[in-house]
Formats: C-alpha cells, sequence, structure tokens
C-alpha cells in the first residue's frame, strides 16, 4: 500500500494520523514534526514511524498531508519541493491557502487536495470538506481519499469556492460551540447545579439537538418551536437571546472568521 505521511502532528495531524490508525497498518504511516518532544510523544503513544526532517517525510510517503500552520507553509514547501512529484497526493488542511497558491510553489502539474477538518475527528465525529480535480486522481486514489478522510468522521466534497464556507461552519465552529457550552453551563450554576453535572446536562442537550437536526430532516426554526410552549419557560429565554443579539453575534462570527480565511490566500 502506498503510505501516508503527515507534516506536523498537533492538533490536526495527530487526530488525522489516529483516524488512519483504524484503517491502515502502521507501517503505511510515517511522520514529521518540528517539535522533538512531540514526535517522542507521539512515536511513544502509536508506534508510528517518525522522520528527522519533513523532505525525508515526503520521500517516504505518496500521501502527504499538510498539518502545519499556514504561518509555517512557506518553510515547509521549501523543505518539499525538490521532493514532490507528479505521483504524490499532497493533502493540504491549512485554511485560506488555495490549491493554486500552492500549484505555484510546488508545480503546477502536482496534485493538490484542499480540505478542512474539524478537532471532533478525535474521536472518530469530524466533519470535512474536500475539494480536488477528479480528472487529476485514480479511482483508486479517490478511494484512498475518502477512506483517509472517513477514517475519523464525515466527509463532503464541495467547490474549492466553499472551503471558506467550510472553514466558518465546521472547521473553527467547535470552538463556539464549547464557548455555547461553558456559557450555557455558568447560567445553570448559578441556577445552583454543580458545574460537572451542568456540563453533561448542557453538552448532551447539544448533542441531542445536533442528532434532531441531522436525523429528523426537520427545518432548526420548526424544531425550536416545538420546544417553545406557548406562555412557557424557553419562549421567555429565546426573547432574551434575540434581546441580547444571539443569532446576530454568531453572523458577525462566521464574517470574521471568513474574512480571516480570504485574507490568507
Ligand atoms: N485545530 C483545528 O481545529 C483545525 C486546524 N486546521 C488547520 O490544520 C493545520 C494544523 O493545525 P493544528 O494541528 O491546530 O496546529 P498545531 O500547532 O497544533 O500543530 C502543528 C504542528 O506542526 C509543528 N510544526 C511547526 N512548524 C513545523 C515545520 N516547519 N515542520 C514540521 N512541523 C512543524 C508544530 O510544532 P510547534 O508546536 O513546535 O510549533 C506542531 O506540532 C493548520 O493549518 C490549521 O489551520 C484545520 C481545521 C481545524
Ligand atoms: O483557527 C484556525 O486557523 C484553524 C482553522 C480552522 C480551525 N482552526
Amino acid at each position: 500500500m502506498d503510505r501516508i505521511g503527515f507534516i506536523g502532528m498537533g492538533n490536526m495531524g495527530y487526530a488525522m494520523l489516529k483516524g488512519a490508525l483504524k484503517y491502515f497498518d502502521k507501517m503505511n504511516l510515517v511522520f514529521s514534526d518540528a517539535n522533538e518532544q512531540r514526535v517522542r510523544q507521539v512515536y511513544e503513544e502509536t508506534g508510528v514511524r517518525f522522520m528527522d526532517s519533513n523532505a525525508a517525510c515526503a520521500n517516504d510517503a505518496k500521501y502527504l498531508v499538510l498539518a502545519v500552520k499556514p504561518q509555517f507553509y512557506p518553510a515547509v514547501l521549501k523543505n518539499i519541493v525538490n521532493i514532490v512529484t507528479q505521483e504524490h497526493v499532497v493533502i493540504s488542511i491549512a485554511p485560506g491557502i488555495t490549491i493554486e497558491k500552492l500549484q505555484q510553489t510546488l508545480g503546477y502539474d502536482r496534485r493538490i487536495v484542499r480540505a478542512m477538518p474539524n478537532t471532533p475527528a478525535l474521536i472518530g465525529k469530524g466533519m470535512t470538506g474536500v475539494s480536488y480535480d477528479p480528472s487529476l486522481f485514480s479511482e483508486e486514489e479517490q478511494e484512498m481519499i475518502r477512506t483517509i478522510f472517513t477514517s475519523f468522521g464525515q466527509m463532503q466534497v464541495v467547490p474549492e469556492g466553499l472551503m471558506s464556507a467550510v472553514a466558518c461552519a465546521s472547521g473553527s465552529s467547535p470552538a463556539y460551540v464549547y464557548m455555547f457550552i461553558e456559557a450555557l453551563a455558568d447560567g445553570v450554576v448559578k441556577c445552583g447545579m454543580p458545574r460537572e453535572q451542568a456540563y453533561q446536562f448542557v453538552a448532551r442537550a447539544v448533542a441531542g439537538s445536533a442528532e434532531m437536526v441531522l436525523e429528523s430532516g426537520l427545518h432548526p426554526g420548526k424544531l425550536k418551536d416545538m420546544v417553545c410552549s406557548p406562555a412557557g419557560t424557553t419562549i421567555e429565554a429565546v426573547e432574551a437571546l434575540e434581546q441580547w443579539g444571539f443569532r446576530n453575534a454568531l453572523m458577525k462570527a462566521t464574517d470574521a472568521c471568513f474574512d480571516k480565511c480570504e485574507k490568507l490566500k
């Protein structure tokens, strides 16, 4: 089997590696990372081989996942530009950085897949948007790309023009969902519930509500209406949320996230 290499073993690289370990023998995986302590830690935990340079990692793998922050891309691309060939499948998970921009450095005949995963990948519940030109990849390679991304959750192929929207929808949004959980739990603690118990109740409510959207197929507004009894408790809370700009805050957050993605282009 063609090996999968990961450059960068932080939050996302590690989450993807953990997923890959469920489907591929560890001999078919390899990684490199600038942080020696991190390298040792991941090797001791997983037994996956590491390389002492990004160039060696690229040389050892056909599928090459670039999992470093956008600001480290120039250095990493410099390390691998003379190693990556037309045979490689380069998978980039950074926001903003386009396939074309990567090809400017690596070569216009180099084959790039652009993706935007998210951290729930760590527990196999990731959601990833993936973009690539299918005419450049064999059926077998496309199957491999699907396997890599479904090894840690679900994926959807989207046009590259939607990748910043994917970052807003699922790449960055877990951060604000955690803020929602934390803030709501604070409110519940104020009502007298012990904190750990509050996290359990709130997180289960969030997980259950999300499952309802996915499983029922009902409009989120309809699901909201089903909770709001006439003259009940919920509609009072809904009014307070509207008063304090809850929906608008989320749309403004999305605007900010989108703008930052676009600035990285
Ligand atoms: N975290 C998230 O929720 C998501 C992140 N992404 C994207 O994934 C990419 C990785 O993010 P994330 O995993 O969070 O980042 P991390 O900073 O957690 O991980 C990156 C790892 O790469 C290492 N590194 C830095 N420079 C180099 C280099 N030149 N060569 C090899 N390794 C290097 C870092 O070491 P050190 O710590 O020493 O710098 C670190 O261990 C980013 O582009 C990010 O935007 C995409 C979707 C979601
Ligand atoms: O904050 C970031 O830049 C990355 C991309 C999506 C989630 N985290």
